[in-house]
């Protein structure tokens, strides 16, 4: 059965456009646990415009799953993961104007400072996941610098306002699973992810884990972060 990591930047969104103390992104990562997330994810952007450094320490400290942390693959970003180790670290592409991430990360075009910080983070016992596009090149190239796993990056798909679109897509990011299964990378999925959205994953087996964000913390205004992450950990049960 695949896992849900369950992404609480929106919580962190929340309060920094208060400039408050609350809501506190740790106790949203509690509540994700306590509701059957079986890893929490924060995305510490360049610009912090959300997560905070402080967030991931303490939620490091605090959650007892596994804590995933996506960032650039900066040294500044280097040398907090070093730090706090977070079992996993997703290498994302990052542009300061972009409203959220737009593609996945060029491992062909970067190939060799990408390959570099994979070491740096694997030699710390750190696990590297690669959010990328479903583009099989971008996959092999992953699987060339050692990467552990990647996140295809189901962005298009989700967005895709056509049944055309949509189906392109979805074949796109079923032979991307393919070939990351094939390469024994583990194979992530995430982006956009609602709960509509979810059940089209069904019976695609090579996906072993969802990283979900948006759509819980949206979801969890209404009802609670317990109501919003056990509704779709049930559905991913049900895939
Ligand atoms: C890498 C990814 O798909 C998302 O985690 C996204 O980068 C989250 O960042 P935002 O929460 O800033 O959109
Ligand atoms: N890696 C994807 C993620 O963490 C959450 O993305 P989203 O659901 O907020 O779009």
């Amino acid at each position: 059965m695949a896992e849900l990591a369950v992404n609480v930047d929106h919580v962190a969104t929340l309060r920094q456009a208060r400039g408050a103390k609350h809501p506190e992104p740790v106790q949203a990562a509690l509540a994700a646990e306590t509701a059957g997330a079986d890893a929490i994810v924060v995305h510490l952007r360049e610009d912090r415009r959300h997560i905070q450094e402080r967030d991931v320490r303490l939620i490091s400290q605090t959650i007892k799953t596994r804590l995933i942390l996506e960032m650039a693959a900066t040294s500044e970003m280097l040398g907090i993961a070093l730090d706090i180790k977070p079992e996993t670290v997703t290498l994302v592409p990052e542009k300061r104007e972009e409203i959220t991430t737009e593609g996945g990360l060029d491992v062909i075009t970067h190939m060799e400072h990408i390959r570099q910080a994979v070491i740096t983070l694997k030699n710390a016992g750190i696990k590297v996941c690669i959010f990328i596009d479903p583009d099989l090149d971008q996959i092999k190239m992953a699987h060339k610098i050692d990467a552990d796993s990647i996140e295809i990056h189901t962005g298009a798909f989700c967005d895709a306002k056509t049944s055309y679109d949509r189906e392109r897509e979805y074949t796109r990011i079923v032979d991307a699973a393919k070939i990351g299964v094939k390469l024994k990378l583990g194979v992530h999925a995430g982006h956009g992810i609602c709960y509509q959205s979810i059940k089209e994953f069904k019976g695609l087996s090579e996906i072993t884990e969802y990283s979900i964000g948006h759509a819980i913390i949206s979801k969890a205004v209404m009802t609670g972060m317990d109501t919003a992450v056990r509704d779709m950990a049930q559905l991913i049960k049900e895939l």
